[in-house]
């Protein structure tokens, strides 16, 4: 996808998100006037991606603020905003983060304050897309010259404010002139793969084959792999590393063989609150996620149905996890801590 395609867009008090839901069938936006509009942009996966659900919810604030001139409503606002999906800590980050802006500058003239919010959450969205070009160039450092990557779900363009994550390494790979080729999962139940990966990288026009998400373990098996780049929802203190559902199995499997296993991640993603990943909270999205493909029944009418969108990969199964302030390599928890203490690694 080339740049031209802003994943979000704010003007004139309104957000405007391209509606994820049916790309690539068809480029459609959708208009946030209002905070509840973001929330359900984000609970309805309009929007997704851990940075991008941060940078909508920094505009949702912001149209809170706008709404809510009632100090008491305007919390409450923050808190339903806060609640869309439990997940990626980019959400939760982004909100505090306007917070804070808001706190401190309460006593501030009211145009005054909402300037100042709205310029606090372009500032989130504008170091985004710095922050993802940053990772993509270190990262890219682990790319050979010559190789075949495998990627999960979307860690893209759409996925962040711009550029992206994991694919944003890969692009920059591409871009550098290596000899890449890509395998992009589907991944089930909500393709993102087949949907939005599989767009990014034809745009991009970076040579790579769909598979269904079974196939990767003899790909990795037959030593078709030689990297596995991904994203990251939240990571916890210790280097565990929530992501799309899947993601752990790939995780074992690369163990097996001894794949190069890499989360890619903006700092922002990491909860240095969680001491490991049995804290992070996995979402559970509707059965009609499984039941149904692009609203075609497959299952029985009534089958009950375990959805969770995320599944949590232990360190010890991560070869690095790369960030834009460097890579992080075991021992993780120490690391992170250099991260923490704001270190470059
Ligand atoms: C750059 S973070 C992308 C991250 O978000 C995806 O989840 P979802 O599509 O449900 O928001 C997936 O976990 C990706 O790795």
């Amino acid at each position: 996808m080339d740049e031209s395609f802003a994943t979000l867009i704010f003007k004139d008090d309104t957000l405007t998100l391209i509606d994820q839901r049916i790309l690539p069938a068809e480029v459609s936006y959708v208009t946030c006037k209002t905070f509840e509009d973001v929330e359900f942009a984000i609970r309805d996966m309009i929007v997704r991606g851990a940075p991008a659900i941060g940078s909508a919810a920094a505009y949702g604030v912001y149209l809170a603020a706008l709404q809510c001139p009632d100090d008491a409503d305007f919390k409450k606002a923050c808190k339903f905003l806060s609640l869309a999906r439990p997940t990626a800590v980019n959400l939760g980050w982004a909100i505090n983060r306007m917070l804070a802006t808001y706190e401190h500058n309460i006593k501030q003239p009211r145009a005054e304050l909402l300037n100042l919010l709205l310029a606090e959450a372009d500032s989130i969205r504008e170091e985004d897309i710095k922050t993802n070009k940053l990772m993509s160039r270190i990262g890219a450092a682990v790319v050979p010259q010559k190789a075949t990557i495998l990627t999960h779900c979307n860690t893209g363009a759409l996925a962040t404010a711009g550029w992206g994550t994991a694919l944003g390494v890969i692009k920059t790979a591409f871009y550098d002139k290596k000899d890449i080729f890509v395998y992009a999962d589907e991944t089930r139940p909500r393709f993102q793969g087949a949907r939005l990966t599989a767009w990014e990288l034809m745009e991009a026009k970076i040579p790579s084959k769909l598979i269904p998400d079974s196939a990767a373990a003899t790909l990795i098996r037959d030593g078709k792999i030689d990297l596995v780049l991904l994203g990251g929802d939240r990571v916890a203190a210790n280097g565990d590393v929530a992501n799309k559902l899947g993601t752990f199995a790939l995780s074992v499997i690369c163990k097996a063989y001894g794949i190069p296993f890499y989360s890619v991640v903006p700092v922002s993603t990491i909860d240095f609150s969680i001491p490991d990943g049995s804290a992070i909270p996995i979402e559970e999205r509707d059965a009609e996620e499984v039941t149904h493909v692009q609203g075609v029944q497959v299952a029985p009418k009534g089958m009950d149905v375990y959805n969770p969108a995320f599944d949590v990969t232990p360190h010890q199964n991560l070869t690095g996890i790369i960030t834009e302030k460097g890579i992080i390599y075991p021992p993780f928890k120490e690391n992170i801590e250099r991260l923490e203490r704001g270190e470059t690694l």
